[in-house]
């Protein structure tokens, strides 16, 4: 994974009938306008509607990647709309990684009439403060260039458009103005704070270069917006890794918290979006055992040399090697360079516990 030179923000939308994304446009244009921060709009769902059919989806896990996050939503009820604020319920797991804490956050919304807009924005700004994000309000940015003849839909706490207030167009030329103001002025807080900040995940690949590196795989982990899950026991007669010479050897399938995920056959009990979640809580369970091997230290793990994926799958099925890519993309994520390793995929008629997926490992470690 290569790190990034410039700070990177993403503009977090919902947008149902495009006020939003309209918003979102003018954030990113005043975010990217002088070239030293890259800003990528994407979306809490995905939208059939012309405008928004191509704009990508955003995973929560991805939040903590990038440097800073520009949150826009439509005002539902005095409140964040309902998608956005389900995509915010899902983000728990980053909550408990301390994945966004000390990461620059500003929001902007669309509004129909403005009724209890400001009530929004505080409760959107509550949500980001649970997350300990630092928050950059817009104050009374810009507001001099604003028509006063008609109303508009500036907040103190960020940009907004009166959507439903048609008299001219939506959003006005200074509605526009603000946004593109605030989008300005929130690169220079990225960029001012990227050094300041953890790390964010793409530059863990970075950090972890350096053998020894004085970080755990916990915290790595947590960078990237995943726990570490408890040290599964073993279900027999077995250890749950032997290490020979320098080498850790590691079996693991699908169990999460007591239970298997998703069990049964890939493609038939088993959707394609199930198994890489089953994928991917496999490849945490064999990173909670390498954990223990080396003492929580992700510097003692040289390199990742082979894994190998066993599926659950009927006869004919195929898609191994792009079901195990969860796990190799979470292995290079985490080890760098270290995390390149030789591989194996096959399917299996039958797997312990009907488990979607089981993945051996060995590592290399000092
Ligand atoms: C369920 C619902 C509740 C809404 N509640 C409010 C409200 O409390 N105040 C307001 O000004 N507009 C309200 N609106 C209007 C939207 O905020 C407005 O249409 C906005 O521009 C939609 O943004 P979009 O174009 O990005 O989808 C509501 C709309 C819906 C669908």
């Amino acid at each position: 994974q290569v790190a990034h030179t410039k700070p990177q923000v993403l503009v977090l939308i919902y947008s149902d009938t495009g006020g939003t994304y309209a918003l979102a446009r003018e954030v990113a244009a005043g975010i990217t306008g002088d070239g030293s921060v890259d800003a990528t709009i994407k979306q809490v769902k995905g939208s059939p509607k012309s405008d928004l059919k191509d704009v990508p989806v955003a995973t929560v896990a991805e939040l903590a990647r990038y440097d800073g996050i520009a949150f826009g939503s439509p005002v539902y009820f005095g409140n964040i709309s309902t998608p956005m604020s389900e995509f915010l319920s899902q983000t728990g797991d980053l909550w408990s990684a301390h994945a966004l804490e000390g990461k620059p956050a500003t929001v902007f919304m669309s509004a129909g009439s403005g009724a209890g807009k400001e009530l929004a924005f505080q409760s959107f700004w509550g949500s980001l403060a649970v997350h300990g994000m630092l928050l950059m309000p817009n104050g009374i940015r810009g507001v001099e260039g604003l028509d006063k003849t008609v109303p508009q839909g500036n907040s103190v706490l960020g940009a907004s458009t009166l959507a439903s207030l048609k008299n001219v167009e939506r959003p006005t030329l200074g509605e526009r103005q603000i946004a593109r103001d605030q989008g300005r002025a929130f690169a220079r807080v990225v960029s001012a704070l990227r050094g300041a900040l953890p790390a964010s995940s793409s530059e863990v690949a970075a950090v972890t270069e350096v053998p020894k590196a004085a970080i755990t795989i916990r915290e790595a982990l947590a960078r990237m917006g995943l726990a570490l899950p408890p040290l599964p026991k073993p279900a027999g007669n077995y250890s749950p890794f032997v290490r020979t010479g320098n080498l850790v050897f590691i079996n693991q399938y699908a169990l999460k918290d007591g239970k298997i995920l998703h069990p049964g056959k890939i493609g038939v009990d088993v959707t394609d979006a199930q198994a890489k979640e089953s994928v991917q809580a496999t490849m945490l369970n064999v990173l909670s055992v390498l954990n223990e091997a080396v003492g929580g230290d992700l510097g003692r793990v040289k390199q990742a040399v082979q894994l190998t994926g066993v599926f659950n799958t009927i006869d004919t099925y195929a898609d191994h090697a792009r079901l195990m890519n969860t796990a190799s993309d979470l292995a290079a994520d985490l080890l760098g360079e270290r995390g390149h390793h030789a591989r194996m995929t096959l399917g299996a008629n039958s797997v312990p516990g009907q488990s979607p997926v089981e993945i051996q490992a060995i590592f290399e470690v000092e």
